[in-house]
């Protein structure tokens, strides 16, 4: 692949923060000596942004890229935006941005994307019924071996926390039902892949959730450990035998050690494991965004190009106050770059 990949980034819901953040990131020089950028949105939109951030907040020229100096592939919007007022005309516009990327990232323009938020919900009332932005992936891919994977870096350690969610965007009511032993190693092969290929960790330590509290406690608070669980997991173990795989962790127990690695309060390192397989979304998400809301990225793992995306949302509440933090996003741009070279 080329030194200097060729990257998109969708803009996202054009109410929430999305514009802040890509100006903001876009700021940092080195970027551009590393990849090319084109984003996938809408130029006004970004000139409304940069302007009212300019006039409304504290920021300076310093603080944002001028859209003028750019790459940007416009998507036409059907009506007015709202800084922190998204409706169905924003969310039918952050769909058209993916859809776009996703088409010329297919016909090999843009070796990957990086996307701001949307809102899910928005996304509905545009007529658009897809649970979010990785299930839209894959299925424009054509793949249903998927994942969706956090990474983060501690600014206090260097500890690097990665967990893939076995179960992404579904109800909590139907977590139990839809994880099975087939799904479950579809995920644990695609996690003990993307280790090798992206991280160069090919022994890896992974360390596997339990479902219920305490992991079931021997069959009294949750009986599908018992049931399947724990039989999946030694013959994993077989199957994976570079692999070291512990669990299954009580949910809650998992992340004590991550915590002390991420903050540093040792004195010995603690135990931690290369990756965490949480079961399902806030399981996994909760500790990630304790530990490193400000910068971890959400990348899909298993797509036949890479996608990447900051942690958070759209950010309503905040849009036009020129106090996003885009380092999330910077992270998740500087990790396409890395992953595709
Ligand atoms: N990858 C994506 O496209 C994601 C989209 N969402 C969408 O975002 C919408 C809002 O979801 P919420 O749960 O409220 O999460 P959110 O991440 O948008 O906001 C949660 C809180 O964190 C703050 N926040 C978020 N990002 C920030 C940043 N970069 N700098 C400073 N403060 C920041 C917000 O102001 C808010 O107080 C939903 O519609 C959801 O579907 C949520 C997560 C990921
Ligand atoms: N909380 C993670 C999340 O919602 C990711 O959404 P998407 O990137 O798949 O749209």
């Amino acid at each position: 692949m080329s030194s200097s990949p060729s990257l998109a980034i969708t803009m996202g819901d054009p109410a929430g923060i999305g514009s802040e953040i890509i100006l903001k990131a876009l700021t940092d020089k080195s970027l551009a000596q590393k990849c090319q950028i084109t984003v996938v949105g809408n130029r006004q939109l970004l000139q409304f942004t940069y302007e009212h951030l300019l006039q409304q907040t504290q920021l300076t020229e310093e603080n944002l890229i001028n859209p003028r100096t750019i790459n940007v592939l416009d998507i036409p919007i059907e009506g007015e935006v709202v800084l922190g007022q998204g409706d169905r005309i924003s969310g039918s516009f952050s769909f058209a941005c993916l859809e776009k990327a996703i088409a010329l990232t297919l016909e090999e323009k843009f070796q990957g994307i990086i996307t701001a938020p949307i809102a899910k919900s928005l996304w509905k009332a545009a007529g658009h019924e897809y649970p979010g932005q990785t299930e839209v992936l894959a299925l424009r891919a054509g793949v249903d071996r998927f994942g969706m994977m956090f990474v983060g870096e501690s600014p206090h350690t260097g500890w690097i926390l990665r967990s893939l969610l076995a179960t992404t965007h579904i109800p909590l009511k139907d977590v139990a039902r839809t994880l099975t032993p087939e799904l479950m190693s579809l995920k644990l092969d695609l996690l003990i892949e993307c280790l090798a290929e992206n991280f160069g960790i090919t022994e890896p330590h992974i360390a596997i959730a339990g479902l219920n509290p305490h992991s079931g406690e021997a069959g009294q608070l949750g009986t599908e450990e018992q049931d399947w669980m724990l039989n999946w997991l030694e013959q994993a173990k077989a199957n994976y035998p570079q692999a070291k795989l512990t669990g299954l962790i009580p949910p809650d127990t998992m992340w004590v050690n991550p915590g002390i690695a991420w903050y540093g309060n040792y004195q010995t390192p603690p135990t931690t494991a290369d990756a965490y397989l949480a079961l399902y979304h806030d399981q996994g998400l909760i500790p990630v965004k304790l530990m490193a809301f400000d910068r971890a990225i959400n990348t899909t793992i298993g797509l036949p190009f890479i996608r990447t995306s900051p942690d958070h949302g759209t950010a309503f509440d905040i849009a036009g106050q020129g106090i996003a933090n885009a380092s999330s996003m910077k992270a998740a741009i500087e990790l396409a770059i890395q992953t595709s070279n």
